[in-house]
């Protein structure tokens, strides 16, 4: 007799064509609309799903995970970032979490330097003025921005993304620097022409632009506090498309209101989509919506591995983008 199918609830609608993959391998509920589910309804999944497939927008935390039924056997996020899902207690309780790594590297580094560019060469005022109907025509003085070749951009966390961002920069000629927990091989080092910092307060008071790029977890958390931006040149410009709680937002809102830091690109926020009201008042800052890996093969690609970690799981095997804790 065939063994019964796994019971995989979703906790979001997911490109089609990764649901209908999913519908022939497992036993699938979808989700009717595309509103997050309540605590509520999380918890209920979590007691009638064999595998949930939730995302960033979930908080899987231990007391969800106290409430999950004998069932739940794993987690299988959709999406690289997992700060959203208390991974050891999962352990703890005998779940398995899986995540998407790899495949939203390239188009995250894209966005990234999207960002660099709107926000050096300001491209959302340039685009306001015509959307507006204003341009009065060319002027020599108009819309000056800052050159980005010879910056100095310093990538904190130089993982898969941090080096992805760097092949980017340089070749639009920005010099290369980063901070990362541990110094990559030499050989990887000369391969981006990368100088490491070993101390993040001395990179941070020297470059043009920072770029976040490392997860977040409980070391990273406000890694860029308020003593720390206060290192900031007042002509440096930050972008961010990791997870917003790397940064301090208030403290990052009052150095961009007095001037202290010449402008921001933001694709994720402290506090989910709760920005602070203060950031979309400034002409320097550039916000997006948490899409830096919103592409439509970016989102396929996602839903691809998330069945393949549940299909290998139920074959038998460990998923091959099981999460430890400790380790991201
Ligand atoms: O933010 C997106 C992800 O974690 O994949």
């Amino acid at each position: 007799m065939p063994a019964p199918r796994l019971s995989v609830v979703l906790t979001r609608r997911l490109p089609e064509v990764v649901e209908t993959r999913m519908k022939e391998l497992f036993d699938v509920e979808l989700r009717e609309g595309d509103q997050p589910m309540t605590r509520e309804e999380l918890a209920a999944a979590m007691r009638r799903a064999d595998v949930l497939v939730p995302c960033v927008t979930d908080q899987i935390d231990a007391n969800l995970l106290a409430q999950a039924g004998e069932r739940l056997k794993l987690v299988a996020n959709y999406g690289a970032g997992i700060d959203h899902i208390d991974v050891a207690t999962a352990r703890m309780r005998g779940v398995l979490v899986s995540n998407t790594p790899g495949v939203v590297t390239e188009d995250t580094a894209d966005m990234t330097m999207a960002l660099i560019l709107a926000v050096t060469r300001r491209i959302p005022e340039g685009l306001a003025v015509m959307q507006a109907g204003k341009w009065e025509g060319w002027a020599p003085t108009a819309f000056m921005g800052g050159r980005v070749g010879g910056r100095r951009l310093g990538i904190l966390g130089m993982g898969r993304i941090g080096q992805a961002v760097a092949r980017r920069a340089r070749a639009f000629g920005m010099q290369v620097h980063y901070h990362n927990r541990r110094r990559l091989r030499p050989e990887i080092e000369a391969e981006h022409e990368a100088t490491y910092w070993e101390s993040l307060d001395q990179m941070v008071s020297r470059m043009d632009v920072i770029s976040v790029n490392c997860p977040h977890t409980p070391s990273t958390y406000h890694l860029l506090n308020a003593r720390r931006l206060k290192l900031l040149k007042p002509s440096a410009v930050i972008v961010n498309t990791s997870r917003g709680e790397v940064i301090d937002e208030n403290a990052l809102t009052r150095g961009l209101r007095a001037g202290e830091i010449a402008g921001a690109g933001l694709d994720v926020f402290e506090h989910g989509h709760e920005i602070n009201p203060r950031l979309r008042e400034l002409p320097n800052v550039v916000l997006l919506p948490h899409m830096g890996s919103a592409t439509v093969e970016g989102r396929v690609e996602m839903g691809e591995k998330v069945i393949i970690n549940i299909k290998t799981f139920a074959d038998g095997h460990r998923p091959p983008d099981l999460v430890v804790p400790g380790v991201m």
